[in-house]
């Protein structure tokens, strides 16, 4: 768990998931845009074998490039967020050591599924990114991320109107999928969408700065592409296999 006595010394640690192209490494994008002036901050991405995603932030121009470093995780992505944080826990402090004091890092999972979410032992707090593009129904299918992260963040919604999707009829069932839990809509294009989302970031600095900051645990990989459910020795669907132990909740949650 997070240690909360150190909160006066160390970066706020802001995860960043959700499905490929949903929007990632725009959202860090415009928050490093957009605080760089209020905090100092630090970027670490994951990819699974290269580093464009750090190369694209770097590209961007929005921190100096040695405050965006890459994470190769080499296996699937959401393992470097859940299961074995090492890799990512080392990054962030490297990251908090070499440019102290940092007041924010923000970490950007590998575009996954619908199902990655950080484990609170890397992070304090995490965003989950959908998009209007993956059409209006996804807020509805639920998962951790979607239904427990600290906000999820409804994002391209000036695509609405190209894809058929009604942006308010999503974001009501996204809100109804969270009980009340808070859901952004955004729009790079729309900067009082991006003001919300920075006033979002802000007021969790404060609380965390203050040590009234509690980390919630959106819950454990939500079940997906299991071959059998006995709970144990599943094989994900994408290319590899790995063998790992379920929480009870993790296996039960769909029986
Ligand atoms: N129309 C529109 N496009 C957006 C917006 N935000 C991001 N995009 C576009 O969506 C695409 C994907 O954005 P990324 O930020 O690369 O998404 P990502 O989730 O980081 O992608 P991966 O790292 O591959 O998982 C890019 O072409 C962006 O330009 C937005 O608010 N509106």
């Amino acid at each position: 768990m997070t240690d909360q006595t150190t909160n006066d010394r160390r970066a706020l640690r802001l995860g960043v998931a959700g499905p490929v192209g949903t929007g990632k490494s725009s959202v860090i994008a415009t928050l490093c845009r957009h605080l760089r002036d209020e905090f100092a901050i630090g970027v670490i991405t994951n990819d699974i074998y290269t580093d464009e995603d750090a190369r694209f932030l770097k590209s961007a121009g929005v921190l100096p490039e040695e405050r965006i470093r890459a994470v190769e995780t080499g296996a699937c992505p959401h393992t470097a967020i859940r299961d074995d944080v090492t890799m990512n826990l080392m990054a962030v402090e490297d990251m908090e050591r070499d440019f102290a004091p940092l007041d924010i890092v923000l970490i950007e999972s590998g575009g996954d599924n619908l199902t990655a979410t950080f484990s609170p032992a890397l992070v304090d707090a995490q965003l989950f990114v959908l998009d209007v593009a993956g059409g209006g129904d996804v807020a509805r299918k639920g998962g951790p991320g979607i239904g427990r992260a600290d906000l999820l963040v409804i994002n391209k919604i000036d695509l609405g109107p190209h894809v058929d999707v009604d942006v308010e009829q999503m974001v009501a069932d996204a809100e109804r999928a969270r009980d009340g839990a808070p859901v952004l809509a955004l729009s790079r294009k729309r900067p009082e969408t991006v003001d919300k989302l920075c006033d979002w970031v802000r007021g969790l600095h404060e609380s965390f700065a203050a040590g009234g900051h509690v980390p919630i645990d959106p819950g454990p990989m939500a079940p997906h592409h299991h071959a059998h459910d006995d709970g144990h020795h599943h094989h994900h669907g994408h290319g590899h296999r790995h063998d790992h132990t379920h929480t009870p909740a993790h296996h039960h949650a769909h029986e």
